[in-house]
């Protein structure tokens, strides 16, 4: 494939501002720029300002490394948060309310970086701006469920009483649960005395029944049951008792801790793993009390709050010199008002975030904007414990997209960007890397740059609907008796005719979309749920007679594989297994190479893994 943007130009245009924006490269490289590098930052033909070859680069070459100027946790909601926020380590303890820092800035530190001077300042921070607590109540939605109400009138005298004894609270909401049982018969009683049974009961049940969950056969069951001693536990978030149930009818209560003689007895109705906000609305519209337990007042025993923990990195920015400041602010921000969104529900984490402070905020937006334009997830290692970070490298950032790009990087420990020639780069030529995945086809390239990176890339491989004959996007022909393969007709477009290179038939987009949609998902949900025998299984015997096997899709499933049996060792596994990870191995390489993508990062990873 001719590499169109990677031909040397034979001047180099450089403004004002990207002098500027170089000058200030240089300095945050510091020891780590080269005494004569091989490159240079410049204004590019594709977009923006981009990096060149001041000298012919050899294939494999190193070209630079960069260090973070801003690295903090990336915070995924759903990952393990427990993630000291200095050393990326994991704290001691098992609970996220032993991680966070004692001094109750809401952030989770280790015990060593708790009182470090990188800690402090942004502790004290924090704290200025009160950290409330993680959001998201999970408020379980009311029910019909009278029959549990109607038995009581199959008690029998004592139990009545007993029943009467209970604590009702008077909640109209609890009402509503007869009126809406009651428009379900033609005849439900109306007699006011027999009604205000009803209620009094209802309000009795929703203030004292539990939902009690125990296996039948296999099969978990939730019934709504009345205990009325378990019902006298009064609650609170660290509770010193815990209760399961051994049948729908049993209720079981355990000191989860010694109990002093005379000390009461408490259960939590919450989840023990709420955060303190949501155990509060919970608390607030389900039982009707506001809990005053220790865990309430003091924030700093919540869970690990995710959005103010993204924001971690774009604070940071608070404490780099003029200089890195400055680089920062020349670096590009895409003008997307979603990224606002990140600062915006992180403020709302604290009590006192200075949302009036217009300067202040602008800057945090613009940071935002940066951090989302030109920021890496890079993984990092500490012990055992591994997280991913958000990392900003301005020199490595600079470089723009090529679909099969010239250059690769990769990241040591999360703080280091390496980058390397993939292939030869003649002098003047612009050194490019890959926002996306190079095995993807072109359509879905092109969605997820237009997506998120809100650009439309026009190099070589985007412009040749056969992608240099490995045709990724192909699908198989929809005519009955063809088995063609279909590919995309136009390519500046995410809305394509197909064609079929056989019988010639053309299919609208939307056609083809929902079989590529299809074949996406089906060999996704096994991805996600099979074990690898049965990957392969799936792989060679039952997605040939639905997906051609150039699909991009098909040769994914084939890279997870790999990439699978390589975590669990070769022991694990028949001679003729590994033979189809090596089949499927050389496979990915031929496609690698067919693409002109050299020495990408993927193929040393695929290296690699023989070693
Ligand atoms: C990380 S920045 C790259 C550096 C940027 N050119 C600059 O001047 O700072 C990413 C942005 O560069 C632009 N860009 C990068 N590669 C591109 C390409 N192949 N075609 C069009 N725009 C591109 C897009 O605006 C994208 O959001």
């Amino acid at each position: 494939m001719s590499q169109q943007l990677t031909q040397a130009v034979p001047q180099m245009a450089i403004s004002a501002s990207t002098q500027e924006l170089a000058t200030l490269i240089d300095e945050h490289l510091g020891a780590l720029r080269a005494e004569s590098p091989s490159y240079r930052v410049a204004d590019s033909p594709i977009s923006g300002r981009g990096i060149f070859a001041l000298r012919d680069i050899a294939k494999g070459e190193l070209i630079f490394r960069e260090h973070t100027l801003l690295v903090g946790p990336t915070a995924h909601r759903g990952r393990n948060l427990r993630t000291c926020t200095q050393c990326y380590g994991q704290p001691p303890g098992d609970s996220d309310a032993s991680a966070l820092c004692p001094a109750g800035c809401g952030l989770p530190v280790c015990g060593n970086c708790a009182s470090s001077t990188r800690h402090t300042p942004e502790c004290q921070l924090f704290r200025k701006w009160q950290p409330k607590e993680a959001t998201k109540a999970g408020i379980e939605p009311q029910a019909l469920r009278i029959l549990s109400v109607v038995r009581c009138f199959f008690l029998n005298e004592p139990q009545r009483k007993l029943l009467y004894a209970m604590q009702a609270n008077a909640d109209r909401y609890y009402i509503r649960e007869v009126e809406r049982a009651a428009e379900c018969f033609e005849q439900f009683p109306r007699d006011p005395e027999l009604l205000e049974y009803f209620y009094r009961t209802v309000c009795a049940f929703n203030t004292n029944a539990f939902e009690s969950r125990f296996h039948i056969d296999g099969q978990e069951v939730v019934a709504r049951a009345l205990f009325p001693l378990a019902g006298l536990l009064n609650h609170q978030c660290t509770p010193n008792a815990a209760h399961h149930f051994e049948d729908g009818e049993t209720i079981v209560v355990t000191a989860t801790e010694r109990i002093p003689m005379g000390a009461e007895i408490t259960m939590s109705y919450a989840k023990l793993l709420w955060s303190t906000l949501a155990r509060k609305m919970f608390l607030g519209m389900t039982k009707h009390f506001m809990c005053r337990c220790p865990r309430c007042q003091d924030p700093t025993m919540d869970v690990v709050n995710p959005l103010s923990l993204r924001i971690l990195t774009a604070v940071r920015v608070f404490y780099l010199s003029k200089e890195q400041r400055a680089l920062v602010d020349a670096m590009q921000a895409n003008a997307e008002r979603g990224y606002r969104q990140e600062i915006i529900k992180a403020a709302q984490c604290f009590r006192k975030f200075p949302t009036t402070d217009k300067p202040f905020m602008d800057q945090l937006f613009r940071v935002v904007g940066v951090l989302n334009t030109n920021a890496f997830e890079a993984p990092c290692r500490v012990d055992t414990h591994e997280t991913l970070l958000r990392g900003l490298f301005p020199l490595t950032a600079i470089m723009n997209h090529e679909c099969t790009p010239n250059a690769s990087h990769y990241f040591e420990n999360g703080r280091l960007a390496v980058v390397r020639a993939a292939r030869a780069i003649p002098k003047g030529g612009e050194i490019t890397t890959t926002y996306t995945k190079i095995l993807w086809s072109n359509l879905t390239r092109g969605i997820f740059l237009k997506m998120t990176k809100y650009f439309v890339c026009n190099c070589d491989r985007c412009n040749d609907n056969s992608e240099n004959g490995t045709y990724l996007a192909a699908l198989f022909c929809r005519e009955q008796g063809c088995k063609g393969l279909v590919i995309p007709v136009q390519t500046k477009t995410l809305q394509p005719d197909w064609r079929c290179l056989s019988c010639e038939n053309v299919f609208p987009h939307s056609k083809m979309a929902r079989y590529q949609d299809f074949a996406l998902n089906t060999i996704n949900n096994r991805i996600n749920t099979c074990s690898v025998r049965d990957m392969i299984h799936f792989i060679n015997d039952l997605c040939p007679r639905f997906c051609p096997p150039s699909n991009y899709v098909l040769i994914e499933a084939k890279l997870n594989v790999i990439w699978r049996m390589t975590r669990l060792g070769a022991e694990e596994y028949s001679p003729e297994e590994l033979a189809h990870k090596d089949r499927y191995r050389e496979e990915i390489l031929a496609i690698l190479h067919k693409l002109g993508a050299g020495e990408c990062t993927l193929k040393k990873l695929i290296n690699e893994e023989i070693k």
